[in-house]
């Protein structure tokens, strides 16, 4: 049986879009990257250490097979996750104003005794935003709980010019690499009798 280690409602809605029944665990894992840790190295060992604590939580079950993913934000080799408060997001949103930044997406699928990683990266261009602009969209709230202080999914499309790469990766779940961890575990495409209740509108 798969679980989805995440309390992210994204990653939820995202993953049901492949049509797998699947479990969801929620865990608190710290996120702090080490002294001078390259951002990719950072992001894989976050979503390692969050599927590690999710198989951890299911040791009863040993046929299963847990999913860990983490996305973070980087410019100039800064690495940009969830901001605390809204001054923090202005000031996520006015570095990333009128600049291309990283989204680094990281998959870690993790059953007893086996682990697949992926690794997703986009490039994500932003318009000039004026203070008006920065201040109009942290009034949407929208910025609360996401990497950078953005969600591609919502309101922010207006000043997101140029996307390269994958745009469920930037909401948090690639899934062209999701499907390829799934299908190296035997698990994807889901056989018939699962069930899909079909995709659930973006938050
Ligand atoms: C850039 C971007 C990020 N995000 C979200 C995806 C992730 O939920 C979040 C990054 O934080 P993460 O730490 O990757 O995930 P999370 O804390 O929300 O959930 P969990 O650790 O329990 O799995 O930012 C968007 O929804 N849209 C975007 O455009």
């Amino acid at each position: 049986m798969l679980h989805l280690a995440s309390k992210s409602p994204r990653r939820r809605e995202l993953l049901r879009m492949l049509g797998l029944e699947f479990g969801v665990l929620d865990l608190d894992i710290p996120e702090l990257p080490a002294p001078a840790e390259p951002p990719e190295e950072y992001v894989r060992r976050v979503a390692r250490e969050k599927a590690g604590a999710g198989l951890l939580r299911m040791s009863g079950q040993p046929d299963a097979v847990v999913l860990g993913a983490d996305t973070e934000v980087v410019l100039d080799g800064r690495i940009y996750g969830k901001p605390v408060d809204a001054a923090d997001a202005a000031a996520m949103l006015r570095s990333l104003s009128g600049r291309t930044h990283a989204v680094i997406s990281a998959l870690s699928m993790v059953s007893a005794g086996r682990e697949l990683q992926a690794v997703s990266v986009s490039e994500v261009t932003f318009a000039a935003m004026s203070e008006d602009d920065i201040a109009v969209y942290l009034a949407t709230g929208e910025w609360d709980g996401k990497a950078g202080a953005y969600a591609i999914q919502g309101m922010a499309q207006s000043f997101i010019s140029h996307l390269s790469g994958s745009h469920s990766g930037v909401m948090g779940l690639p899934l062209h690499e999701t499907a390829s961890l799934l299908r190296g575990f035997g698990l994807f495409p889901a056989r018939a009798s699962a069930s899909h209740d079909g995709p659930e509108p973006m938050r």
